[in-house]
Parts: structure tokens; sequence; C-alpha cells
């Protein structure tokens, strides 16, 4: 199912009211000088990303499962105690947020569970992430991989970089469409974080793609002189 252009043709009633909430909830915070949160529906997310975002909204209601909010800044995403080594530029943007037309980039929306070290995106790929023709370029899948299982290492160890990265390409993903991005945590070893990962169609029956990817967790000193370098 591809994407939507606007709310007036929604054919869903609960899709209005979700997309109608949203936007008031970012307008208010814009008014209120806060970054725009990307992670809530827009009229461009198509009924399958809607059906899955209110289903993993509905588990966040025990506190097992946190939606975490995502802006075009690294620094608003990361933790406080995090934030404090690292100096705010203006002129930087997250990578995957650096296509502002709505539902052209990517679309996504991710949902951690702390005590099962997990990290789930709902991804829905926008025209401009083309590869091959109506599908998603496989640099772009590499990228929500890396986020969402960088999120996850990030949840369990802190401040951490990607070592290493390897993906199973099984089934191309049509642009439009939408995925979920499972990821987990399964081995610690000192600095070392052990992730895998699966990228599947909503309906489970497909297979696109398998990752395996180890974290380190940054040396502080080491980490002190990488920041110094790039200032
Ligand atoms: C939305 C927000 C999510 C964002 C997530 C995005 C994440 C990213 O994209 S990060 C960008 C891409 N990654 C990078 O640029 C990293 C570049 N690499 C580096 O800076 C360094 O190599 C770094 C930090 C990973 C490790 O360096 P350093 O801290 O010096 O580790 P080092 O002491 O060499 O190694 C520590 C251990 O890891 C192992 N190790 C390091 N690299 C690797 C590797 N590639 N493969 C296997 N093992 C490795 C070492 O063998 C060592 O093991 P042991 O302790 O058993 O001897």
């Amino acid at each position: 199912m591809g994407p939507r252009g606007g709310i007036s043709r929604c054919p869903c009633g609960r899709k209005l009211l979700t997309v109608c909430l949203s936007r008031s909830i970012q307008a208010a915070g814009s008014q209120l000088g806060q970054s725009k949160d990307y992670a809530l529906p827009n009229a461009s997310w198509s009924q399958d990303m809607l059906d899955l975002y209110n289903r993993f909204l509905d588990m966040t209601k025990d506190g097992l499962w946190k939606r975490i909010p995502s802006y075009n800044n690294i620094l608003d995403h990361i933790p406080e105690s995090m934030k404090l080594t690292y100096e705010k530029r203006k002129d930087t943007r997250l990578f995957l947020r650096s296509i502002d037309a709505e539902g052209a980039g990517f679309e996504y929306v991710m949902f951690l569970n702390t005590s099962e070290k997990r990290v789930v995106c709902l991804f829905q790929p926008g025209s401009y992430l083309e590869g091959h023709p109506g599908f998603a370029h496989g640099g772009s899948i590499a990228t929500i991989i890396d986020s969402t299982i960088g999120s996850c290492a990030i949840s369990v160890a802190g401040k951490v970089m990607t070592a290493n990265l390897s993906i199973d390409y099984v089934n191309p993903v049509p642009l439009g469409s939408v995925v979920l991005v499972d990821s987990k945590a399964d081995k610690v070893e000192g600095r070392k974080v052990f992730l895998s990962c699966k990228m599947q169609s909503v309906d489970g029956n497909t297979l696109h793609a398998e990752a395996t990817a180890l974290f380190i967790q940054l040396d502080a000193t080491k980490a002190q002189k990488q920041q110094a370098s790039c200032q």
C-alpha cells in the first residue's frame, strides 16, 4: 500500500483524527520553541503504517514499550548525560531527517522495550530513497537498520559507534510499503555490544533483510580526542 497524499482523501475517520491530533501537538510544540518530533503520524503515512503505529502505541500503555521521539538533530535524540560532551551545531542535521517533504524520505518511528533490550522500527521508505525502479536503495535499508540497531545499542550501553554491520538482503523493499525492523541486543562483552535484526513485511510473510552488528562503547579518552579533531 503506497503513501497517501492528503488528509482530505483519507477514507477512515480514525486516521483523520490521529493526523489532526499529531499536527496539533506539533503546532503546540513549535509555539513553545521545541524541536519538531518527526516520529508522529503525518498525511503521508499509509493505512498499514498507521495501523501498526496504533498497535505499538497501545503496547506503550503498560510501560513495557516506549515510543522514541525523533528530531532532526542527533543531540535531541541522545540521553542528557551524553549531550554534555558535544557542542550543538546549527549547520548539521540527522541524515535520516534530511529530506523535508513528508513521505519522500525516511518515514519511521521506533519503539523501545528496555527489559527485552529490543528496538522495533516501523519504516515506510519514500520515493527519494529509490535504488532499482520502485524499490528502496540498499544504502537506505542499511541506514534504517544501522539506526534501529544503533538506538538499541545506545539504550544498552550509552555512547557507542558501529564497528561492524553485516546485512543479507533477501527480498527487495517496495517504495511506499511498510516494513518492521526488529532489533535486539544479544550479548554484551565489556565494551562490545553484539546485536541482530530482521526486516520483515507487516504480515510477517516476507523477510526483506537480516543483519548482525557489533557496536563498541566509546573509550572516554579516545572519544574526547575524536571530538576535538572534528571541531
Ligand atoms: C538515531 C541515532 C542512531 C545512530 C546510530 C548510527 C551509528 C553510526 O552510524 S556510527 C558511524 C559509523 N561508525 C564509525 O564511524 C566508527 C569508526 N570506528 C571507530 O571509531 C573505532 O574503530 C571504534 C570506536 C568503533 C572502536 O575503536 P576503539 O574504541 O579504539 O576500540 P578498540 O580498542 O580498537 O577495540 C575494542 C574491542 O572491539 C574489537 N573491535 C573493534 N572494531 C572491530 C570490528 N570492526 N570488528 C570486530 N571487532 C572489533 C577489538 O578487537 C577489541 O576487542 P577486545 O576488547 O576483545 O580486544
